[in-house]
């Protein structure tokens, strides 16, 4: 495939050494979201730019494999692992927090499933500010065009799985590639149209319209080579690219920010491994410092610098530069249940999702077809279809009264005792603006992924109203994780949906043509079905987390508790941006990273423009 442009090759530093004494932006964090920004940043070659990243390079197969999702999950030296704080609504269990920790960050480590949020999703996040804001769909729409290149599926598989696309909403000059396997399971066929059974769901054009309903869409793989696309190869690899004006140093943590009064002038870190400050060193930017370490250390980064809650900063003894009470609130992701699960008695189909797991000479012909044209099972990565659907079919019969019952709760009463008055305020406003949501067709609050066996049962919960929080250790803000606290079901609006999703997923599987393959619920079972029953059972199987944290430093008015600005500066000091999921005020109806590298292209013109 064409190449579309040159993609930036940075001088990878080899320790600290070679460091210049001032660069025009520093970037903190090598990830997703940093790579995207400094590659536009250094592609005029005016600026130098440096990364600074705690990950490593890392190449191996469990990067870059793309057959059966995200390998890199399950390999330790590709991710950090944090136990969150034990969750009261969850039976005190602790959850693994877990992102990617190499350059290229959590592209790199993800299951590779690229959904765009809904229409609505991105309005919202423009409403907060008012009427004229270009956060919005239309805003964004160009940087979505220019964040992806997508390749539209074999027209084979569009005709046998009915897959409904429409390259007018995606762009074809972006080196972070969306495409299609060459073969899907066949059930895929049956389950996809089954959605269609059900009163109200729709199949929008494609999967990047921005409606809800059921659709295919693709994953973050280059077609051409068959391997994962992801922030790396797309926005920093080519060596015959070289930018002189480009630093990027691996291995290396950053405490924090250092400020001249208000102004943030330094960054102040230590080789990945040091376990004190005796090794930190610091570096100076002319123009900007660019925090883009993901939304769980975005905010440890800002509290650990002296922006912050002020409590939490003096608790930790860390000296306050500026009072930023949302730093660290309003944190979101999007609650996973693998449940119900159905098991298809009666299954016609051969082969399916789970030959390449457990039939081995399947696998092997696979493999031998892979290596012989990069064909077949291999290329397929993780799920590619589904339902994202709103609240008004998952629960025909009480959404109006569960978006009521919502909008009118006190807006502090389930957040954390002593928040401040001005994250009260934002909230207040998220919960106008969800409640609309809930009760809107274009909102999608529900989603049931399909992988394509004889066994399914995977629910995503993509607008929780719980909000949780990302704080500094206060006996070691530097070099202990943030304590992570999801707070999961803190606000009884999570139930109240989380309990309508349990009978409508029955609905889909015995109230629909998938009956004909005689389904049998295999979890939590079909004599769980009274309310406290299944209510007991989502506290002790449910994950807060798919993987997809938001909001930790929002894009909102300052008095709603907003971090950054429409332009992603951070407020009350100067010289400091965001850039990150972090960012995001609530999450879209879909997963994040599509949004991730949109903002991000945003972000580079925003930064540009004020040079
Ligand atoms: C396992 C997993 C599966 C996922 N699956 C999907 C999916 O299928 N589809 C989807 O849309 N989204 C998925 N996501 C979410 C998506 O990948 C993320 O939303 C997105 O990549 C986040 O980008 P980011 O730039 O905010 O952060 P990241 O890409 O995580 O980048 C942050 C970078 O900062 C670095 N860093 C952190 N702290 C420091 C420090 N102190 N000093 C220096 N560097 C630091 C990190 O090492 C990392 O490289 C998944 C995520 C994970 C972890």
């Amino acid at each position: 495939h064409p190449t579309a442009r040159s993609i930036a090759r940075s001088t990878i530093l080899d320790g600290a050494d070679g460091l210049l004494p001032e660069y025009d932006y520093i970037i903190i964090g090598g990830g997703t979201s940093g790579l995207t920004v400094a590659d536009r940043l250094t592609e005029n070659r005016k600026h130098s730019v440096l990364v600074l990243e705690r990950g490593i390079f890392q190449n191996s197969s469990s990067v870059t494999t793309i057959s059966g999702g995200s390998r890199g999950l399950f390999d330790p030296s590709l991710t950090f692992n944090i136990n969150s704080v034990p969750q009261a609504g969850l039976d005190n269990r602790s959850i693994a927090v877990i992102g990617g920790l190499i350059l290229g960050g959590s592209s790199g480590v993800n299951g590779l499933q690229v959904l765009r949020g809904q229409r609505e999703d991105y309005d919202r996040w423009g409403s907060y500010f008012g009427p004229n804001s270009d956060w919005s769909w239309k805003g964004l729409l160009p940087y979505f065009k220019k964040a992806w290149n997508f390749h539209p599926p074999r027209p084979e598989l569009v005709s046998q799985f009915d897959i409904k696309y429409d390259p007018s909403y995606w762009g074809n000059t972006s080196d972070v590639h969306a495409s299609f396997p060459t073969t899907f399971w066949p059930v895929l066929k049956l389950e996809m149209a089954a959605f269609g059974d059900i009163p109200g769901v729709e199949y929008p054009p494609d999967s990047a319209s921005g409606e809800t309903g059921a659709y295919w869409h693709p994953a973050s793989v280059d077609p051409a080579t068959v391997l994962r696309s992801f922030a790396r190869p797309a926005h920093w690899d080519n060596i015959e690219a070289a930018r002189p004006n480009y630093h990027t140093l691996t291995g290396q943590r950053v405490l924090k920010v250092a400020f001249d009064g208000n102004r943030a002038t330094s960054v102040v870190f230590v080789p990945a491994n040091a376990t004190d400050h005796s090794t930190a060193r610091s570096v100076k930017a002319k123009k900007e410092i660019v925090l883009a370490a993901g939304a769980i250390h975005t905010p440890q980064i800002l509290q650990a610098s002296g922006v912050g809650p002020k409590q939490v900063l003096k608790e930790a003894g860390v000296p306050l530069v500026v009072d930023a009470p949302g730093v660290g609130s309003n944190f979101q992701d999007q609650p996973y249940v693998v449940a119900p699960t159905f098991n298809f008695t009666k299954f016609p189909f051969h082969p399916d999702f789970y030959d390449m797991i457990l039939n081995q000479t399947f696998i092997a012909e696979a493999q031998a077809q892979f290596e012989k044209d990069r064909t077949g099972p291999h290329t397929i990565a993780s799920g590619y279809c589904g339902s994202w659907l709103p609240l008004q079919i998952i629960a025909p019969n009480s959404w109006k009264d569960i978006a009521r019952r919502y909008e009118s709760q006190d807006p502090a009463a389930y957040l954390p005792a002593g928040t401040d008055e001005t994250v009260i305020e934002g909230y207040r406003a998220q919960q106008k603006a969800l409640a609309r949501s809930m009760r809107s067709k274009q909102s999608a609050m529900y989603n049931f992924f399909l992988r394509g066996g004889y066994e399914e049962g995977s629910v995503v919960y993509l607008h929780p109203t719980s909000r949780g929080t990302v704080r500094i250790n206060r006996s070691d803000p530097f070099f202990s994780p943030p304590e992570v606290d999801y707070r999961a079901l803190s606000n009884p609006t999570d139930l109240e949906v989380l309990l309508e999703f349990t009978p409508f997923t029955r609905r889909y599987f015995l109230e629909t043509r998938l009956k004909s393959l005689d389904p049998v619920e295999l979890s939590p079972g079909a004599n769980v079905t009274a309310p406290a029953d299944i209510e007991a059972w989502l506290r002790s199987v449910m994950i807060p987390s798919s993987f997809h944290p938001i909001g930790t430093a929002a894009m909102l008015p300052r008095h709603l508790g907003g971090v950054v600005d429409e332009n992603l500066l951070v407020y009350g000091v100067e010289g400091l941006s965001v850039v990150d999921a972090s960012v995001m005020p609530d999450l879209p109806g879909s997963y994040t990273q599509q949004t991730v590298y949109a903002i991000a292209e945003k972000a580079a013109d925003l930064i540009k423009s004020r040079a």
